[in-house]
């Protein structure tokens, strides 16, 4: 890890007078970055396609940043520029816009694996170019203060880097300071996985279509996370998750640990092998949560129950298996993973992944419930079902590299959940915002012990 000192606020000033800020793809991440640096004091240009040169000048006209043709016009003036594209096309436009790029500039990518954006760095670009990459660990709709931003100097000297770092200061995220191996593997780990199980649960609700908002069956603070979670991953764009997923060989074998992990904890529910089903789930909660005390988790229910997309009253409890908490737990366990030495490089959606299991196998009792009521109440069972072949479909499309299925099934889920986005997503910033005071609060303590 490096790490430099503060920059002052006369260095900013220097910079922010002879530097050029250059965005490829102003799309929604490309889009946030421009207008930030932009109402910050830097001077930005940027593009998007070509062939959609009129509409995006219309469409930034009340932005302070400038509009131009396409990359070779941002590459050859910006000193630090950055491709905010779909992971699937990186290559191909950096082999376009590349070639162009100023002489002795920095260039960087925003995509969610670096192996291929730094490769195609490397394959392309001229050798006077310095590459410093960067990774925003969040959603486009979030705010930036206090997420994790992964800053990778991959081949730039102290005072590009310095320069990098003063930049995106006004974003006030955590800086994270990585390799892009470290990288890939550690968002494998976290984001991969963590996709895997919502995208599923929401594919199971629509093929036994169900709201599940609209029904009893799915009330309580643990339900509504997952609805919230799983509803704000369909609706961000489909090549997002795709690429992340694809791109990353770590991620291939953590999605397929989910779904065999699934498969298993399925078939011995439903052969009713209670003892060997509570062993396995002690030996991984031993693994994952045995230095997690039962007065400081992430999450509480009565946390929880604030979220609720339902509009019935929270009534008794409800038995459900929790399948998809027990085989992340699971799969952690097999792979290895200690969730938590990741924390400082998570993004919104594991954190509440992480602390609504943490909560369904710390909180007393739960898991014993959920034991119980995974064997013997059959209620779940087809939830349970769709939800297992639904894990499998997204590991063989994932591990196939099917960008073509992916889109299709995504949207296809898409469709059915459009109506209640909105809503979710107001609801969801405030779940991203309660977890992240909690995760600061838990480092606090930490560190004053
Ligand atoms: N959204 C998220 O939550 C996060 C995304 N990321 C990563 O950041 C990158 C951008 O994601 P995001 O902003 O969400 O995606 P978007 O699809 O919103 O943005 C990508 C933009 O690049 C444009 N584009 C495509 N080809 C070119 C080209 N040749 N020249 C200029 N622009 C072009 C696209 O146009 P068109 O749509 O017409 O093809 C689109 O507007 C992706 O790699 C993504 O994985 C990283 C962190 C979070
Ligand atoms: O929080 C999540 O996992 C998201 O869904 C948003 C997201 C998507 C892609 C990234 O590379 C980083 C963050």
């Amino acid at each position: 890890m490096t790490a430099v000192s503060k920059y002052t606020a006369a260095e900013t000033e220097a910079l922010q007078k002879s530097k050029t800020i250059g965005i490829i793809g102003l799309g929604d991440m490309g889009y946030l970055y421009a207008k930030r640096f932009s109402e910050a004091g830097w001077n930005v240009v940027g593009c998007d396609r070509e062939d959609l040169y009129e509409e995006t000048v219309q469409k930034f006209a009340d932005d302070k940043f400038k509009i131009l043709r396409n990359g070779h016009f941002v590459s050859r003036i910006s000193d630090y520029i950055i491709y905010s594209v779909e992971a699937e096309n990186i290559r191909k436009i950096i082999s376009i816009y590349g070639p162009s790029t100023k002489f002795g500039a920095i260039v960087g990518g925003q995509t969610s694996c670096k192996e291929p954006e730094i490769a195609a760095f490397e394959d392309i670009l001229p050798k006077d170019v310095k590459i410093i990459s960067v990774h925003s660990l969040h959603g486009p709709k979030v705010s930036t203060t206090g997420q994790p931003l992964v800053l990778i100097n991959h081949r730039g000297d102290d005072e590009s880097f310095r320069f990098v770092e003063c930049l995106v200061s006004c974003l006030n995220s955590k800086i994270v300071y990585l390799s892009a191996k470290e990288h890939d593997k550690i968002t494998a780990d976290t984001q991969a996985v963590t996709h895997a199980a919502f995208l599923s649960m929401g594919v199971a609700w629509m093929n036994i279509n169900q709201y599940p908002w609209v029904t009893p069956r799915w009330i309580g603070g643990l339900e509504n996370a997952k609805m919230n979670i799983s509803l704000r991953i369909f609706s961000n764009k489909w090549h997002v998750y795709a690429g992340l997923a694809i791109t990353n060989p770590s991620a291939h074998e953590q999605v397929l640990q989910y779904s065999s992990s699934t498969t298993s904890l399925f078939t011995l529910m439903i052969q009713k092998k209670k003892d060997e089903l509570r062993e396995r789930m002690l030996k991984a909660k031993e693994f994952v949560f045995g230095h997690i005390n039962d007065h400081d988790l992430l999450l509480d229910d009565y946390i929880l129950q604030k979220f609720s997309l339902s509009k019935n009253p929270p009534g008794g409890k409800q038995p459900n298996s929790h399948l998809s908490l027990l085989a992340i737990v699971d799969s952690w366990f097999t792979l290895g993973i200690v969730p938590y030495d990741h924390i400082i490089c998570s993004t919104p959606l594991f954190r509440i992944f992480l602390g609504v299991t943490e909560y369904l196998f710390c909180a007393p009792g739960l898991l014993e419930e959920c034991i119980e009521d995974a064997v013997h109440d059959e209620s779940f069972r087809q939830d349970d079902l769709e939800f297992t072949i639904a894990a499998r479909n997204w590991a063989s499309i994932i591990s196939f590299g099917n960008f073509e299925l992916y889109k299709r099934e995504f949207e296809k889920t898409q469709k059915f959940f459009s109506s209640k986005f909105s809503e979710a997503n107001v609801i969801g910033n405030e779940m991203i915002k309660t977890i992240l005071e909690r995760v600061h609060e838990r480092e606090a303590a930490n560190e004053s012990k």
